[in-house]
């Protein structure tokens, strides 16, 4: 892991990239910033080459208390309260999640709410537990660019099974909800 000062500047990094790809996809670039665009991407890519690591070393995803734990792979979630039977935060699905007309893509929600679902999970679990099922009812559309608020909460624990429940809200309106089952890794599984 990174020390604390180089963690603050990969977090920052981390919401710029954020930023970036939300620009990136509500943008209509012209021919030549493209070019420059994957220009300077080539350029990254050649460079980061030079520092690819083993999972257990990688920074990103790994930063447990940031927003996001430090990824740009799921919505931008931060978590305000979190307890042994559930925990409570907002999460802002920017441009880059948009499906159609305004509203988050469906493929996006199931991300996030994996996220909050399993560390509910993780934080009841002995050891690793992972998402065995994850359903998700929609029940309005879930709008862009703003702060919902979304909640976790533990259902029940039956041996290395735990189900976890959980709602994503814009104000009064339920946008979405989901029930997941995680599963205890047995002893020495992967
Ligand atoms: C900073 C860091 C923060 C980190 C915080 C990060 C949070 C993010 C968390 C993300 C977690 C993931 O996405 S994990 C990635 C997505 N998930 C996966 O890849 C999991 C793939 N599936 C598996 O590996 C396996 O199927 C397992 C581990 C889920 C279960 O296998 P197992 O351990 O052999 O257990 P098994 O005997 O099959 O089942 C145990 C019990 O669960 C039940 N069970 C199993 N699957 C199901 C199912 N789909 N629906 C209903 N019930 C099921 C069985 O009937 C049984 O009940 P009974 O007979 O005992 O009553």
């Amino acid at each position: 892991m990174p020390d604390e000062a180089s963690a603050g500047d990969y977090a920052a990094m981390i919401e710029d990239l954020r930023g970036f790809l939300d620009r990136l996809s509500s943008a209509r670039p012209s021919p030549e910033a493209v070019r420059c665009l994957r220009e300077a991407l080539t350029g990254w890519s050649a460079e980061l080459d030079r520092s690819q690591v083993p999972e257990h070393d990688r920074v990103f995803g790994r930063l447990a208390g940031l927003p996001g734990r430090g990824q740009t792979m799921s919505p931008r979630l931060e978590i305000v309260e979190t307890g042994p039977d559930g925990s409570r935060g907002t999460v802002r699905f920017g441009r880059y999640h948009l499906g159609r007309n305004g509203a988050a893509h469906g493929g996006s929600i199931p991300l996030v709410f994996d996220e909050i679902l399993g560390q509910v999970a993780r934080v009841n679990g002995r050891s690793l537990a992972r998402t065995a099922y994850l359903r998700v009812d929609y029940r309005s559309i879930t709008p862009i660019d703003r702060d919902l608020e979304i909640s976790a909460r533990l259902v029940s624990v039956t041996g290395r099974k735990y189900v976890v429940a959980g709602e994503l809200r814009d104000g009064p309106v339920l946008c979405a909800e989901a029930e997941a089952l995680f599963v205890e890794l047995r002893p020495g599984r992967p």
